[in-house]
């Protein structure tokens, strides 16, 4: 937290310790007298003793007693004046890129698990102490009971399925989290006492992490609130990014937009957030160096899911491109010899693009002879909307805008 004094300071540049009424407008002569208009400086922070104390202390260079010092840090902290917090961690791929997975910090003293930043979900939960041993294969699990501030939340329950059929369920915590140096206090965190087999087996996953919109969070009876949510109020600006990297480290920050890390600038595009999701239509795609196709394609961005889930009119003309791809009915997707080099795919976001390159689009060999590979871009066929998930979202810089209207920026790195 930063000093009073820095904010203080800063808010006298900004004017806002100064006098309610200032720049008074010269006004015009007339005969001997003049008259002069005062006009309401519209920047003061408000008629508030300590703040007006501490500028006279400020002002003359006398250090600002104790008890002052605390009235104008909890007056900030009323006013929102505070706002100063942001986090920043690693995301670190597992095989393929099938996930990315984040250190992530609960409780007193601190239990670090790894978990996987999700925007197509809402929950925050995690392998625990109340999980059934059978089902625990090498995950580091959370223990609330040896942390002096989880709370249980009486009679409160999850149960989540995942696109990929895998589904987990149980009780309800909250407790502090912290998330590469930003710390949340009372965050529901959901113990799983139930998990499918399809975690269990991914031994280095220790749990998730939603960021999608709260209103598709499980908690009953009563619905709980995002890390992203409850850390807002606290946050310099509502948004968080997403950088994931092909085959290496990416970051999530939280609070702010490292500009450095993106070339060129950012194209926002509306998010329809009425269902849960980050939502958004790209207005077009191409493949390869070929001409911009108009159809557009509306999904979800979504760090949660591995692949790119686009219409079959958009699958077959990608793969038509390729000689010996076709369709894998037992693999129930598109695969083509590992060898194989691939054509771009691009996405057009507003008025820009996003080219995501041949690579990327090679997501794994389907077996252990690693003759055939999978495709990074298969059928939406079913689901209702297309999935920008991982193999689209890590050709691009991403920010999720939070605010009062929530919107989509990306950017090409
Ligand atoms: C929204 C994602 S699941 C997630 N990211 N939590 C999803 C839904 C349905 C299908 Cl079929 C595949 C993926
Ligand atoms: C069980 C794992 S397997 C996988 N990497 N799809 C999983 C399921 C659903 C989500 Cl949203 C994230 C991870």
């Amino acid at each position: 937290m930063p000093s009073t004094a820095f904010l203080l300071a800063g808010l006298a540049a900004t004017g806002a310790l100064a006098s309610p009424l200032a720049h008074p407008r010269v006004g015009t002569a007339v005969g001997q007298s003049l008259s002069v208009e005062q006009v309401r400086n519209a920047q003061f922070a408000g008629r508030h003793g300590p703040f007006a104390l501490a500028k006279a202390y400020i002002k003359y260079g006398a250090p600002v007693p104790g008890d002052l010092s605390a009235a104008v840090a909890r007056l900030l902290q009323e006013l929102g004046l505070d706002k100063r917090a942001t986090g920043s961690v690693v995301a670190t791929p597992a095989q393929y890129d099938a996930e990315y997975l984040s250190p992530v910090s609960i409780g007193t003293p601190a239990q670090t698990l790894m978990l996987d930043f999700d925007t197509g979900s809402s929950d925050l939960w995690v392998f625990s102490s109340e999980t059934p041993k059978s089902s625990v294969q090498g995950q580091t699990v959370y223990n609330p009971s040896k942390s002096s501030t989880a709370k249980k939340l009486s009679g409160a329950t999850w149960k989540i399925s995942y696109g990929d059929g895998s589904s987990s369920s149980g009780s309800v915590y909250t407790d502090k989290v912290t998330i590469g140096g930003l710390s949340v206090s009372n965050v529901a965190v959901e113990s799983a006492q139930k998990v499918s087999r399809e975690f269990t087996a991914e031994a280095d996953l220790d749990g998730l992490l939603g960021l999608a919109f709260s209103s598709i969070n499980t908690v009953q009876p009563t619905q709980q609130k995002t890390f992203f949510d409850m850390a807002k109020p606290s946050l310099d600006s509502a948004v968080f990014t997403a950088d994931l990297k092909y085959g290496k480290a990416g970051k999530y920050n939280f609070g702010y937009i490292d500009d450095s890390a993106y070339n060129g600038s950012l194209t926002y595009t509306a998010v329809d957030s009425s269902n849960g999701w980050w939502m958004f239509t790209s207005p077009g795609y191409a493949v390869g160096s070929g001409t911009l196709d108009s159809t557009s394609i509306t999904g979800i961005a979504d760090t949660g899911t591995t692949l790119l889930l686009v219409p079959s009119s958009v699958v077959t003309t990608y793969y038509k491109q390729i000689r010996n791809a076709r369709y894998d009915s037992s693999q129930a997707g598109y695969v083509f010899p590992c060898s194989t080099s691939l054509p771009s795919f691009t996405y057009a976001v507003g008025n820009s693009q996003i080219v995501i390159p041949g690579k990327y689009i090679n997501f794994a060999p389907v077996d252990s002879a690693g003759s055939s590979c999978f495709g990074g871009i298969q059928s939406d066929e079913g689901i209702g909307f297309s999935i920008f998930g991982d193999v689209a979202l890590k050709a691009a810089f991403v920010v999720f805008d939070g605010s009062q209207s929530p919107r989509l920026g990306f950017a090409s790195k």
